[in-house]
């Protein structure tokens, strides 16, 4: 296997496995960008926003309000959650429905605030979170022990804060609207951008009353894609990491 043969390479230099922690609001780029950046690595990649997402699928499919906390907090806890690590494939299962996609629709996107704003929540997805970090360590993980590219809004600060590479993505409100209108609606024009604001600015408020994913942090580098496109992000991360992390890449 391609993967496993990376790894051989790998731990035959005797390296060890690389962190690379990305924040940063709605539309920044941060899952084109971090899955790109971990294929070109040879890295596992993690959607964190994916499990948030996932867990408020699987709220609504299980008939739990979401303004019932506990309940919720209870039924994520056990919440049979599958998150693939492959960037070229990063399925999301759920008690074996594969919801890659419903849990990119509007309905979900409204709603994942809720979800993601309840601490008992974020406790149990971190602790997840944190294990599918660690377990990329180990040679018999899918990056064979090479690392992994973690990317939601808490990774440099919460969930990763030690990790080798922490980087936090921005890009200015106009261009998050107009990137997030061309991929839900096809089109930025005047209506589609109005009709993307509360999935991407109201969200944001919202969720960063729990997290800080607006400022970097401490020791945390930026990127502004403001005037970047896809490709040239990429690389600018990609150089953030090289001047960062000894990847031997
Ligand atoms: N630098 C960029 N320039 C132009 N479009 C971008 C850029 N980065 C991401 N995009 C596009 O913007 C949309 C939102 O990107 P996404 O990676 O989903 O952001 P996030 O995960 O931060 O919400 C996607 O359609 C993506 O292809
Ligand atoms: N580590 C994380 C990741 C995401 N979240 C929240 C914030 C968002 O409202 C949802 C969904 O995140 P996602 O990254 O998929 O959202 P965007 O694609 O950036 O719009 O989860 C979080 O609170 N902490």
């Amino acid at each position: 296997m391609e993967t496993g043969q990376m790894s051989t390479t790998h731990e035959q230099h005797g390296a060890r496995a690389v962190v690379v922690a990305i924040d940063g609001p709605s539309g920044s780029g941060k899952s084109s960008v971090s899955r790109r950046v971990a294929e070109r690595l040879g890295l596992a990649y993690l959607d964190t926003g994916a499990m948030y997402r996932a867990a408020t699928w699987w709220a609504l499919h299980r008939g739990v309000s979401l303004t019932d906390g506990d309940a919720v907090a209870d039924l994520v806890r056990d919440m049979p959650l599958v998150m693939g690590v492959d960037p070229r494939e990063p399925g999301v299962h759920v008690d074996g429905h594969d919801v890659g996609e419903a849990i990119r629709e509007t309905a979900i996107s409204s709603a994942v605030s809720a979800v993601a704003t309840n601490l008992e929540v974020r406790a149990e997805l971190g602790r997840r979170q944190r294990a599918e970090i660690a377990a990329q360590a180990a040679s018999s993980s899918f990056s064979g022990g090479r690392g992994i590219v973690a990317e939601g809004r808490d990774i440099t600060t919460v969930i990763a804060p030690d990790a080798d590479v922490r980087l936090l993505l921005i890009a200015s409100e106009e261009a998050r609207l107009a990137r997030r209108a061309r991929e839900v609606h096809g089109s930025a024009d005047a209506a589609a951008v109005e009709a993307t604001r509360d999935q991407v600015v109201r969200r944001d408020a919202d969720d960063s009353t729990v997290s800080q994913f607006l400022v970097a942090a401490d020791g945390v580098v930026t990127v502004d894609s403001s005037e970047l496109d896809l490709e040239q992000t990429v690389q600018a991360v990609l150089d953030v990491v090289a001047r960062t992390a000894d990847l031997h890449a």
